[in-house]
């Protein structure tokens, strides 16, 4: 939970990112947009060719129907032949039913293709998701990744998948009611026509407004999103803090934006709607007076101009519809735009092209001069840093705060790359080497390693959910988990509930050391194993380490003097150097290889 300077700070820098896309040319951006999610959408391409086709034969069947309205009017209303009217009206319900089976069918298949899209662009942004690197997760907050993946999917699916057979179905509505009117009486049609024109205008001035705001919306629901997610992760923290009032006032804040962007977004669409109408009426009653001298004059009849202001009415409610699309695609634009922002954020690391997988491995880690700087940071988190780990040691890297210790741990299993320097394992550089075959020889259990909301077993069993269950078990007790595991309700199957909150800080850690001894992979790096755990909780854990370091290479971080003292080797880091231990009589038997300021 953070002060309000620094969300307002954070949440601009969403907003002037959303801003600086915004003022880029709204044609452009839709085209960008276009670009980027056409792949997704290619797979569905018959299917809504498939919807439209039927669609527009629904229309095509309400084209017909006003059609035989006027005929029955003129034959069975106006000449008052009962005998007259039941022949047009079975054709007319004949045409009414097959219509409504097009449409009914037009609106399945579209169905079908809008709930595959919306999972393909899901699926396409979580994968996204799964190679950024952490840099990117720290300047975003959680609740806006959130939006995007809920409410920006939706707006793109939404026109995407109902709004590109309108559109086409919309289009073709004009031009089939344009064509029967033009047909029936053309000076009419050709004074009915002028409306388009007028309407084209009002659609162009509202498209440009209407992405602006939307943009201005989504990013105040993210903000709004952010808030909400924090306050949930931090809800005790927020009651015994007393923020509750301060909390609510960032959430007004933001709402007010999101409420201002929404009512503007509302204000244009209403605008719209009511113009449109207006535009409408104005022609109608021009068409009817015209028709009117028409009829007198004996070229029209009452049933031929009230099949022309059927036909009407289906061509201006099209035309309106045309604007209530523009507004679908500026909102979907603005989302797409935030979507584009993730699937096309470039990752931190990746495979090189000439990647190998690495073969067996035997653990040998070297750092040879490594420096690291985060991006946006004013000096380097490692500075020139060389140390060896070798396997069969444990060796225990320690520092204060801010040392780069948990940096070394992200190097290991690249979540990112050096600025300068190299690390090598059995003498590859990470860099060469395929991701996946890194991270299975590295296992990282970090100090704040998340769990899942699964059952204790599931959990454990996470990153090998098709583990033998002698091995899940061993694992388990391996880490101390069995202690508590037997004092659950029932036992190993005991839901977590999220994040684990059922269970303590220390029951927590020992259930992600479990996951990671799981894994037994040739490296183990453990971030504060220890941490909150007294001696007889530390000491079976203690031992468990070092017998793991038998055939492994075993790296623990932490502040804790009593892993200091069972360590074959010390790695000192402060600043982003290594440095020499303040007391190296603190830390243990002869023989343990110290590494400070000497190279190894
Ligand atoms: N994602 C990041 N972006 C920018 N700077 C970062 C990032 N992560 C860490 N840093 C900075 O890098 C330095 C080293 O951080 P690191 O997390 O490696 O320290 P540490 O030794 O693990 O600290 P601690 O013992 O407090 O966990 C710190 O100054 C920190 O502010």
């Amino acid at each position: 939970m953070g002060m309000p300077a620094r969300h307002a700070a954070r949440d601009g820098s969403t907003v002037a990112g959303g801003g600086s896309t915004v003022a880029g040319g709204g044609s452009a951006a839709t085209r960008r947009v276009v670009r980027r999610l056409r792949p997704l959408v290619r797979p569905e391409r018959g299917v809504l060719l498939g919807a439209a086709a039927l669609l527009l034969a629904g229309t095509a069947a309400e084209t017909v129907t006003v059609w035989l309205f006027g005929r029955l009017t003129d034959r069975a209303l106006v000449q008052g032949s009962p005998r007259e009217f039941c022949a047009p009206a079975a054709v007319w319900l004949a045409v009414a039913i097959a219509g409504g089976m097009c449409g009914y069918a037009g609106h399945l298949l579209e169905a079908r293709a809008s709930g595959r899209l919306l999972g393909r662009l899901r699926e396409a942004m979580l994968a996204r998701l799964h190679v950024l690197s952490p840099t990117f997760f720290a300047q975003r907050p959680a609740g806006d990744l959130l939006t995007r993946f809920g409410s920006d999917v939706d707006a793109v699916d939404e026109l995407v998948g109902t709004g590109l057979v309108q559109a086409v179905t919309t289009g073709c509505g004009v031009v089939c009611f344009t064509t029967a009117a033009f047909v029936l009486c053309w000076e009419l049609a050709l004074l009915a026509c002028a409306a388009a024109p007028l309407h084209w205008l009002l659609t162009r001035r509202l498209a440009g407004r209407v992405r602006a705001v939307s943009h201005a919306e989504r990013a105040a629901e993210g903000r709004i999103a952010a808030v909400a997610e924090e306050n949930i992760a931090a809800s005790a923290l927020v009651q015994t803090h007393g923020m509750a009032a301060h909390e609510l006032r960032r959430l007004r804040h933001h709402g007010a934006a999101w409420r201002d962007a929404r009512f503007a977004a509302h204000r244009l669409a209403a605008a719209n709607a009511v113009l449109a109408s207006l535009l409408e009426t104005v022609f109608v009653l021009a068409v009817l007076g015209v028709g009117s001298w028409e009829i007198a004059t004996g070229r029209l009849t009452v049933g031929g101009l009230l099949s022309f202001a059927g036909f009407l009415g289906y061509l201006y409610g099209p035309l309106q519809e045309l604007g209530e699309l523009v507004v679908a695609v500026g909102s979907a634009v603005a989302a797409g735009e935030r979507i584009a922002e993730v699937l096309d954020h470039p990752a931190e690391v990746a495979d090189a092209p000439d990647a190998r997988p690495l073969g067996r491995v035997r653990g040998h880690l070297r750092f040879e001069h490594v420096h690291l700087t985060y991006p946006d940071a004013l000096g380097p988190a490692l500075d020139g840093v060389s140390f060896a780990l070798r396997p069969s040691e444990l060796t225990v890297l320690t520092g204060g705060s801010g040392a780069g210790k948990s940096t070394v741990t992200r190097l290991l299993t690249r979540l990112h790359d050096p600025s300068a320097g190299r690390i090598l394992l059995d003498g590859h550089d990470l860099r060469r080497v395929t991701l996946a075959s890194l991270r299975r020889a590295v296992t990282v259990v970090a100090q704040d390693s998340p769990l899942v909301d699964g059952t204790l077993w599931e959990n454990i069993a996470w990153g090998e959910p098709d583990a033998d269950p002698a091995r899940v078990a061993a694992a388990a007790r391996a880490a101390g988990v069995d202690g508590f595991a037997a004092r659950l309700p029932d036992g190993y199957d005991t839901p977590l509930g999220q994040s684990g909150r059922r269970l303590s800080g220390g029951q927590r850690r020992r259930v992600t050391l479990a996951r990671g001894l799981l894994r037994d992979s040739p490296v183990l790096v453990l971030d504060e194993p220890t941490a909150g755990l007294d001696d007889t909780a530390a000491e079976p854990l203690l031992r468990t380490l070092r017998r793991l370091a038998a055939d492994r290479t075993v790296l623990v971080i932490t502040h804790d003097l009593r892993l200091a003292a069972r360590a074959d080797h010390l790695v000192v880091l402060d600043r982003g150097r290594l440095a020499r231990p303040a007391s190296e009589s603190l830390f243990g038997p002869d023989g343990l290889t110290i590494t400070g300021n000497v190279r190894p």
